[in-house]
């Protein structure tokens, strides 16, 4: 090996950063999240005052129903606490009219103290018990919110588990699922607003009534003042929640990247790589982004309120003049224009509150539209598959199978036919993106072919029932999970065995798993995960044993092995693939490897190239043939046996 002296101007050179890494491609690719729904812009369009008024009914109807499932008792107390502090409220307007009456009655100052007084304590009395309410109201709400909340996720979770594995392939997917993630987060703010929402009705109900029966042109003459205000409200809100719909995919993006760049997994590779200059400078830029949007919705709903608060300050000039005037022309008394006084105050409020609670409550209504639209459809991909359910396959079948990702150009499969049978092990084997590992997934069920068929002795897999299909099939995927459970669990799946640990263990002495286990601080009871979570951490080779040991421990009759030993040392590998033939004598196995010397094991070998199985046979057959088989073990083995120069 050549070492190559790097001088301070050599280092100098290759960190200032010339010309070639400064240009960026004109018709570069720029990183956005993509949503091809568009549903959630088209009903955020609809905001509009009417639409309100017909929607709003049913979303506090949606709301109550949704409290009423969870917790029926907090839902009953706090629409009784609700009418009550209406209730108080109207006492409380009448209470000030009889103040105010009594007050300026004829007679000493005594006299009228004496006649106020009753209304002076039932005003006390009313306004008690309302922040009494008020406690309660907040009490009761802080208990329901978050309950609805984990339970909308938790109804989430369960839809996610029961849609079509190519479901995650198709953008409109991911968006859904994060937009009902959003609307599960959010379904416990629909108990506050709605709570705000039925107090601004009480307060205006009682507003209402006390205005009216002092004079009957008073309510609607408040109800236009009040409208210029509303429209540019609600105008408003549309604004900001299209706003942050627009940008929903950014705020998206930079939470991957925030995810990128502290993550434990790639801190090594963003400090080795010099990388976080740039990453934090991509970070900047999207937030740039999004500011100039935040910017613009701000300034358009600031115009839009301006413009309404001055045709609503010009409309209550109206409404007040009216009240001097009906005063003046001794069509009121001075009593009832001071309860008038606090009555438009209390209707004015409720009103304003009511069109702003509205458009949150609806803009909460559009997000939950998400997660509920979701639940129903499971983003559209919830699989719609058959009820057989099926033993241990003797024989899996492929013909002439068709297989295209969501919205790939290209097929993924072609025209791909070959069987395998219970106690044979077949070979996969071909260049990066030839579809190994896509055939192994139709070969599991986990797709569906797009033509063609791929059968379990002889029944179609999308006419199997798949929980049970999958209960059948024991997967050693190239990345595996790595679950935040017990090695135990971890090894079971939830799925303990009659044998109980003895199978568990009987497994690890396969995989070589056993070695990994007796080193953990409590055997099979050690959490395996980070330290922060409380576990033990292991190291990528220990976990591709524990990840082998899942499959030696499940009774299937399908056994997919794919990379099975990328991350092993030689003697694990060598232990995965002696020990190969015994697992097989019971399963059908399919075996993915770039490792041919492994492959030997193996009954048959299929070679794929493209998409398509160009050779297949066994392994002496396969080397003895022109092809890309003896290609590719003509040069890896040359590479092996090639003894390094020392
Ligand atoms: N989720 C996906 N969506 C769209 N295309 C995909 C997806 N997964 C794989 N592909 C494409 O399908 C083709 C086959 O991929 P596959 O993963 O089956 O290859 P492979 O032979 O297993 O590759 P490797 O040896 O690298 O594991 C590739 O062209 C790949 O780009």
């Amino acid at each position: 090996m050549r070492i190559r002296r790097v001088g301070v101007a050599d280092r100098a050179a290759e960190e200032k950063p010339g010309p070639v890494a400064d240009e960026v491609a004109a018709d570069a690719e720029e990183l956005q999240y993509v949503d091809r729904t568009g549903s959630r812009e088209r009903a955020a369009r609809q905001i509009r005052l009417v639409d309100m008024a017909r929607r709003l009914p049913q979303l506090v109807r949606r709301s109550v129903a949704l409290a009423w499932r969870i917790d029926r008792w907090a839902a009953l107390g706090l629409l009784v606490c609700q009418a009550a502090s209406g209730a108080m409220q109207a006492l409380g307007l009448l209470a000030v009219s009889g103040t105010i009456t009594a007050l300026l009655s004829g007679g000493d100052i005594y006299g009228r103290l004496l006649g106020a007084w009753p209304s002076v304590v039932l005003l006390a009395v009313a306004a008690g018990v309302r922040s009494a309410l008020g406690i309660v109201v907040v009490w009761l709400s802080s208990r329901l919110g978050p309950q609805m909340s984990r339970e909308a996720e938790l109804r989430l979770l369960q839809a996610v588990t029961e849609v079509e594995l190519s479901a995650y392939d198709a953008p409109g997917f991911t968006h859904r699922k994060e937009a009902a993630d959003r609307g599960a987060e959010i379904v416990q703010d629909l108990v506050g607003e709605g709570q705000d929402l039925i107090a601004s009705v009480a307060s205006l109900a009682a507003g209402a009534a006390v205005l009216t029966a002092l004079h009957p042109a008073l309510l609607p003459l408040l109800a236009l003042a009040s409208l210029p205000q509303a429209v540019a409200q609600v105008g408003a809100a549309r604004v900001r929640y299209l706003a942050r719909l627009r940008a929903g995919g950014d705020y998206r993006l930079l939470s991957i990247l925030r995810w990128h760049v502290c993550d434990r997994y790639a801190a090594d590779q963003v400090r080795a790589g010099t990388m976080a200059d740039f990453l934090v400078g991509r970070y900047r830029q999207i937030t740039e982004r999004i500011n100039r949007a935040d910017r613009r919705a701000a300034n358009t709903g600031a115009r839009m309120s301006a413009v309404g608060a001055v045709c609503g300050g010009l409309a209550s000039a109206v409404v007040w003049g009216t009240v001097v005037w009906l005063l003046a022309t001794g069509r009121m008394s001075v009593g009832h224009a001071g309860t008038a006084v606090f009555a438009l105050q209390t209707v004015g409020t409720a009103l304003r509150g009511l069109v702003a609670g509205g458009a949150r409550i609806m803009r909460t209504g559009l997000y939950m539209d998400d997660w509920s639209e979701f639940l129903t459809e499971a983003g559209g991909f919830r699989m719609r598959r058959g009820t057989l359910v099926p033993t241990a396959p003797r024989e899996i079948r492929v013909e002439d199978l068709v297989f295209r990702y969501e919205e790939a150009a290209h097929d993924a499969l072609r025209g791909v036919s070959f069987d395998v049978r219970r106690g044979e092990v077949v070979a996969l084997v071909g260049y990066n993106g030839s579809g190994k590992t896509t055939l192994a997934k139709l070969l599991s069920g986990l797709y569906l072919p797009t033509t063609g068929a791929v059968t379990w002795d002889g029944v179609p897999t999308g006419d199997l029932d798949p929980h049970a299909m999958w209960s059948q099939v024991a997967l050693v995927p190239q990345e595996y999970a790595r679950w935040p459970l017990s090695a135990r669990e971890n090894i079971t799946l939830g799925r303990p065995t009659e044998g109980g640990d003895a199978d568990v263990h009987d497994a690890c002495a396969r995989s070589g798993a056993d070695e990994v286990i007796t080193e953990l601080r409590s055997g099979l009871d050690t959490v395996l995960a980070r330290d922060w979570l409380g576990g033990q951490e292991l190291s990528g080779g220990q976990w591709q044993r524990i990840a082998l040991t899942r499959a030696f421990h499940r009774s299937a009759g399908l056994l997919v092995l794919d990379e099975p030993t990328s991350a092993l040392d030689p003697l694990g590998e060598h232990r995965i693939f002696a020990g190969l033939r015994r697992i097989a004598a019971t399963r059908a196995v399919v075996l993915i490897t770039h490792r041919l010397t492994n492959v030997a094991v193996a009954d048959r070998i299929l070679v794929l190239d493209k998409g398509r199985v160009v050779q297949q046979g066994t392994f002496p057959e396969l080397v003895a043939q022109d092809g890309l088989f003896r290609e590719l073990w003509t040069y890896q083995h040359t590479r092996e046996t090639h003894q390094p120069e020392l």
